[in-house]
């Protein structure tokens, strides 16, 4: 088992994701060496912030849905909308539905999360997806949104192998389980293929800087996020 594992992990250090990785290598480790996701695998995270990173990333998801019907839009040809429209289907009938599933089993009501004011986190990360994908063609907006859609999948994969990580009693490990899923490694190992073919089609060499600083800040923006169920209400607006 866990030489798949290790097999789809050095996917992850291939092609255009594989150089965007080690070319912001520290950012990189940042998000996905984040205190936050060193507690969750320890299962010793505060189940209080947990909670409010669970509103919060529910709010972040609809943004993010937003930005996938975008680039449906955008596509140029029906081999590209059908790349983003599996996105779709698999964010719409995968994680969502997973995600209202531990927001109930923690008690979170949909009246709770749809009173609850977005922390300053949420806010940079929503917008700087929402702006940038418009502007730009179909390549710069999937560099813009490739760290939230491989991160996950890769900090969860190293944490399902990691002898350090809590799999005994952690109450975090269903939440886990769905970035390790089949259905979601399958669709980032389709992603990595994707992306690649829309680095060549668009010119990923001769642009390269550029999408490496939209990468960059994703990154940046992802490691904000991790502090979302921390952020104090002074730091949040509605
Ligand atoms: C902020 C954030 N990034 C990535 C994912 C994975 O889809 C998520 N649910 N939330």
């Amino acid at each position: 088992m866990s030489d798949v594992i290790k097999d789809t992990l050095s996917l992850f250090d291939q092609g255009l994701i594989g150089r965007f990785r080690r070319d912001c290598q520290n950012d990189w480790l940042q998000f996905t060496q984040h205190r936050f996701v060193k507690e969750l695998a320890a299962g010793t995270l505060e189940q209080k912030e947990f909670q409010q990173f669970l509103i919060q990333d529910y709010l972040y998801l609809h943004d993010y849905c937003r930005v996938v019907s975008l680039a449906i839009y955008k596509s140029n040809d029906f081999t590209e909308m059908q790349y983003f429209a599996s996105l779709m289907q698999g964010l719409l009938n995968a994680e969502l539905p997973f995600h209202i599933k531990y927001c109930q089993e923690r008690g979170i009501t949909q009246g709770q999360i749809e009173k609850s004011s977005k922390t300053l986190e949420l806010v940079a990360y929503s917008q700087y997806l929402l702006s940038k994908s418009m502007q730009g063609d179909l390549l710069d907006l999937i560099v813009l949104l490739s760290p939230c859609l491989v991160g996950y999948g890769e900090i969860g994969l190293r944490m399902s192998i990691d002898k350090c990580t809590n799999i005994k009693n952690n109450p975090y490990q269903s939440w886990l389980n769905t970035y390790t899923d089949s259905l979601y490694i399958d669709l980032i190992k389709k992603s990595f293929y994707f992306i690649d073919e829309l680095g060549k089609k668009y010119g990923a060499e001769q642009r390269y800087q550029t999408l490496l600083e939209k990468f960059t800040m994703s990154v940046r923006l992802e490691s904000a996020f991790w502090n979302v169920g921390r952020a104090n209400l002074l730091g949040a607006i509605s």
